[in-house]
């Protein structure tokens, strides 16, 4: 193909998949809100995902929309630098930015309540705000995953004609807990003694760390890393434990009514204490009088008959055994892996403080203070979060630097995946490419990339600041950008082999395209070179070929 002249004023996407843009997510809502809405501020093409995690006890559904709200002055500056650009958004003459992330949960045993909810927002189609996204060949599919994707899959396969694109329950969690760790703000917390306070993610010291989901069961997941996770252990003895066990001592079934129960419960009526069998303390080996010896032991030591018992205490003493055994648990493992920081999900934890607290104390306990226990906010939805990323192939850090990326690409108008035309002269690309980031290294990145691009763009020298012990990596960002061939020749105006393509990545697979493509055509300016009035402010690129 050639590159065509004339201004092409409106993008075609039908062939590129939509992108999910995290940069500036936030959560929306007061702290102690549940299951609160996600704002995805800088969200521009129409993502019509949907994603359901179809569990033992609970259905969890992760679903994108749009929002109306334009009364931020940032959301219309970019609005108007769209509008100027002539970008649209498939049939939009210009893209409605941002939109939000919703949590919904539901019963498994009344799934039926869940695919009405799907067919009243019309969720399988791509939502009522949306197009209908259902893939011109038939074959609509919703990414699910939970036992219930492989059991159900034939129910919603009757009801919607869709098909559940099924993805590994291990792996989603692990990529649910993931994004909301490395993506969204105020997401994860520490809770002691009643004292809840936000934890800020060190990115480049978490991993690894030991991610506990208390579901119906419980599974122990060690995480190394982006998709880099082991399975170490589970435990039978989890959230539906619980609400059985609860439901024949207490005849009470519902998770929220038991909680309420335990909370006016005292478990010293139920539960045998170091305090009963040593009359005090037992001090030699640590242990209080008021430490639990035995989990329900004073039931037979009493001579009660069982309705003597209170459902407020019987609830509490199960609740306590429960999540102590799963804490213990916990810290065993994470001592036999040398781990210092335990994540804890699942909706056993369901934002309660009192079992949080049973959790971090335990953990404290048995660790003596060596390992940290960490709640989400999202604690439940890791599963059909993981699913809904799993939309985007290319993974997290690239959804993160995604939108540098993004932002750049529209400068060229893209129909039908070629290119028409040579690239806008000067499309504002530092504030394009520079207002964003959900980290200070994404910032780095992308004015790195703007300052590239822009002195392409004008033709005049390039100062890319170079450090190859810079922790930064500019790999993820720049391999979810793969032009083709036509396009590099617009934006550079030089013919590229094949071999420098990304999709020849045995070739170099880990050179980023842009070094290779700036090495070609643009003067490079060592950083340590530059005297220190010429160094750029936050201008910060490793591209450590270039030091060779
Ligand atoms: N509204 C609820 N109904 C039933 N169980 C709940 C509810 N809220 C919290 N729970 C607790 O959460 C557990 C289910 O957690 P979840 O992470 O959804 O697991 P699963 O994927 O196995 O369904 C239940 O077994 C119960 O202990
Ligand atoms: C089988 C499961 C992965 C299902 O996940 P869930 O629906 O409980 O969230 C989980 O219940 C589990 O890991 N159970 C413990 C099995 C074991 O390791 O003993």
């Amino acid at each position: 193909m050639g590159v065509a002249t004339g201004a092409v004023k409106s993008i075609n996407r039908s062939n590129s998949l939509p992108k999910l843009d995290v940069s500036g997510a936030a959560i929306q809502g007061g702290f102690e809100e549940r299951d609160p809405p996600i704002l995805l501020p800088n969200q521009s093409d129409d993502i019509s995902h949907l994603a359901i995690d179809i569990g033992g006890t609970l259905t969890k559904l992760v679903y994108f929309s749009r929002h109306a709200d334009h009364s931020n002055k940032d959301d219309k500056r970019k609005m108007s630098m769209k509008e100027k650009l002539g970008i649209s958004n498939r049939n939009r003459s210009y893209p409605i930015l941002g939109g939000q992330l919703h949590f919904v949960k539901f019963e498994t045993q009344k799934l039926n309540e869940c695919l009405d909810f799907i067919s009243s927002k019309q969720l399988h189609r791509g939502g009522i705000d949306l197009h209908d996204c259902n893939s011109p060949d038939g074959n609509a599919t919703i990414k699910a995953t939970g036992g219930g994707a492989y059991k159900f899959a034939d129910l919603f396969k009757e009801r919607f004609g869709v098909s559940l694109d099924k993805e590994d329950e291990m792996g989603c969690l692990v990529a649910g807990a993931n994004f909301l760790l490395k993506a969204i703000p105020d997401e994860a917390f520490t809770h002691m003694k009643g004292h809840k306070e936000f934890v800020q993610i060190d990115h480049n010291d978490f991993f690894p760390y030991l991610l506990v989901t208390i579901g119906s069961g419980v599974s122990i997941n060690k995480v190394d890393g982006d998709g880099s996770f082991q399975r170490v252990t589970g435990s039978s003895i989890g959230g539906r434990t619980y609400l059985g066990l609860a439901w024949l001592l207490t005849k009470h079934k519902s998770f929220d009514e038991l909680l309420e129960l335990s909370k006016r419960g005292d478990n010293r009526n139920v539960d045998m204490l170091v305090g009963d069998i040593y009359g005090g303390d037992y001090s030699k080996i640590g242990l209080s009088s008021s430490t639990i010896a035995s989990s329900f032991g004073k039931v037979t030591y009493e001579s009660k008959e069982p309705s003597a018992y209170k459902p407020e205490d019987l609830s509490l003493s199960l609740l306590r055994m429960i999540s102590y055994n799963i804490s213990q648990i916990s810290h065993s493992t994470a001592r036999d892996y040398g781990i210092k920081r335990i994540v804890f999900g699942g909706f056993f934890i369901c934002g309660h403080a009192y079992t949080m607290d049973m959790i971090s104390d335990a953990i404290d306990y048995w660790s003596k203070g060596q390992v940290q226990a960490m709640f989400l906010r999202h604690e439940g939805f890791l599963g059909a979060l993981g699913a809904f990323m799993s939309y985007e192939k290319p993974g997290l850090d690239d959804l993160m630097g995604h939108h540098l990326v993004e932002r750049y690409l529209l400068c060229a108008p893209y129909v039908e995946g070629m290119i028409h035309g040579p690239p806008l002269g000067h499309p504002n690309e530092n504030a394009l490419v520079s207002e964003g980031g959900t980290d200070d290294n994404a910032k780095g990145r992308g004015d790195g990339f703007a300052h590239a691009f822009s002195a392409q763009l004008g033709r005049t020298r390039c100062i890319l600041p170079l450090s190859s012990s810079s922790s930064i990596n500019p790999w993820p960002l720049w391999r979810s950008w793969s032009p083709n061939k036509s396009y590099l020749h617009s934006l550079f105006g030089v013919s590229f082999k094949t071999s420098f393509l990304w999709s020849d990545s045995t070739v170099h697979p880990y050179k980023p395209l842009v070094a290779v493509l700036i090495k070609e055509k643009l003067d490079v300016v060592r950083f340590k070179e530059l005297a220190v009035d010429e160094k750029p402010n936050g201008c910060v690129v490793c591209l450590g070929e270039f030091e060779n």
